[in-house]
C-alpha cells in the first residue's frame, strides 16, 4: 500500500553545553510513551521551518530566534511514510515547559538516549554523536613524530575526529602510525577513521573507514563498518553516499588550499546549495580551519574538516559536547 508522504519538522534544540531536548509522546497519539525530537506536521501554507516555529510555541511554550536547517529523512510507518525535516535549534526566548509531552529530557549526545526512542531517529542520534571538526592527518608530509605531537595538541584542545589518510606512507609505517593514532584518540573517547582501507581500519581497530570519491562511486552497498563517510564534489555523489546509508560526507573544496592551489573553491553560496536536503551530516572541506565554523554551521553545514588547519592552532572543544 502507498502511503500519502506527510512532512514533519522537527527541532534539535541544543543547550550552550551540547546537550540536546527530548520529548516524551504523550497518551493519545501514535507511539505514545516514545521519546522524540519536539516538533510536529508541516500545514497547509506552511514552510516546514514556519511548522517547526509554531509547534514549538504550542508544545514548549517558546519563540525561537535562530535555526538552522539540519538534516532531511524520509521513513515509512505503518501509519504514515514521513518526511522529516531537522533543524537545528540554539537561541530562543521563553521558559521552557512540557505543554504536549509526558516528560522532557536534556540529553548528552555522547551518551546513551532515552529508551524508546520513535523508530526513524536512530540515525538522526548516531549524527549527534559526530564531532564538528575532523582533523585529516598527513605525516608523509610532517613527519610522523611531528603528526603525533601535533595528534596531541589538538586532542588536548579538544579535537575528537580524525582521518587517517596516509597514501604515501609505505604500508608497514601507515599501520604502525594508524594504530598509534587510534591508541590516542581513543583515550579521548574519540573517533578514527581509515582513508580509502577497511582492513586496515578493522587490523588498527578503528571506528570505520572514510572513502575518496572513486571508491565511493564503485560501490553498491556500504562497506561493513561502524562508521562510514565519503569525499565529494559534486550533488550526484552526495546523494550516492545518501543511497548508500553513510553516516556522513565531506563536501569541497571551500576554498582555494595548499594542496590543490589551481582548484577554485565552490563558495558558501553553493555548499548551502548542494549540501542540503540531505539524511546524513556534510562536513565542509578546503582551505578551511576551527575559526570558520561558525560560517560553515550557518551555510548548512554540519562541521569542517581540516588537513592544514586542524593541526595549525588550537581550537576549543568541537567534540559531541560542544553544540
Ligand atoms: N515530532 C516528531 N515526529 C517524529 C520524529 N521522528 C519521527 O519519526 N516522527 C514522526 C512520528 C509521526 O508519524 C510524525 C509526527 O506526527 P505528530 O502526530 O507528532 O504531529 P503533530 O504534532 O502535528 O500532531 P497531530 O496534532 O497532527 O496529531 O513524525 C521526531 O523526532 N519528532
Amino acid at each position: 500500500m502507498t502511503r500519502k508522504l506527510v512532512d514533519v519538522s522537527a527541532a534539535v534544540l541544543l543547550a550552550p553545553d551540547g546537550r540536546y531536548l527530548l520529548g516524551q509522546r504523550g497518551a493519545d497519539t501514535v507511539y505514545a510513551g516514545y521519546w522524540e525530537f519536539p516538533g510536529g506536521k508541516v500545514e497547509r501554507g506552511e514552510t516546514p521551518a514556519q511548522a517547526l516555529c509554531r509547534e514549538l510555541e504550542e508544545e514548549l511554550g517558546i519563540h525561537v530566534t535562530q535555526l538552522r536547517p539540519w538534516l532531511r529523512r524520509e521513513h515509512v510507518y505503518e501509519h504514515a511514510h514521513v518526511r522529516l525535516h531537522f533543524f537545528e535549534v540554539s537561541a530562543w526566548e521563553g521558559e521552557l515547559s512540557a505543554k504536549v509531552h509526558a516528560a522532557l529530557d536534556w540529553v548528552r549526545s555522547d551518551g546513551p538516549a532515552p529508551e524508546p526512542m520513535l523508530p526513524a531517529n536512530g540515525p538522526i542520534l548516531k549524527a549527534l554523536r559526530l564531532p564538528r571538526l575532523m582533523g585529516i592527518t598527513h605525516a608523509a608530509q610532517l613527519g610522523i613524530a611531528a603528526q603525533l605531537a601535533a595528534l596531541d595538541a589538538a586532542l588536548e584542545a579538544g579535537l575528537r575526529l580524525v582521518q587517517v589518510r596516509e597514501a604515501a606512507l609505505d604500508p608497514e609505517r601507515r599501520e604502525g602510525f594508524a594504530r598509534e593514532v587510534v591508541r590516542r584518540v581513543e583515550a579521548c573517547g574519540g573517533l578514527v577513521l581509515i582513508n580509502d582501507d577497511p582492513a586496515l581500519a578493522r587490523r588498527v581497530g578503528a571506528h570505520g573507514v572514510h572513502l575518496p570519491t572513486r571508491s565511493l562511486m564503485t560501490l553498491r552497498e556500504r562497506p561493513d563498518c561502524s562508521w562510514v563517510g565519503a569525499s565529494c564534489h559534486a550533488r550526484a555523489e552526495l546523494e550516492h553516499a545518501a543511497r548508500l546509508g553513510l553516516d556522513y560526507a565531506l563536501l569541497g573544496p571551500l576554498a582555494p588550499t595548499a594542496s590543490h592551489p589551481g582548484a577554485a573553491g565552490i563558495g558558501w553560496a553553493r555548499f548551502s546549495e548542494q549540501a542540503s536536503g540531505l539524511p546524513m551530516p556534510v562536513l565542509a572541506l578546503g582551505g578551511l580551519a576551527a575559526t570558520d565554523m561558525d560560517t560553515a554551521r550557518n551555510a548548512g553545514a554540519h562541521g569542517i574538516a581540516a588537513i592544514r588547519g586542524a593541526w595549525a592552532q588550537t581550537h576549543n572543544g568541537q567534540g559531541p559536547g560542544v553544540r
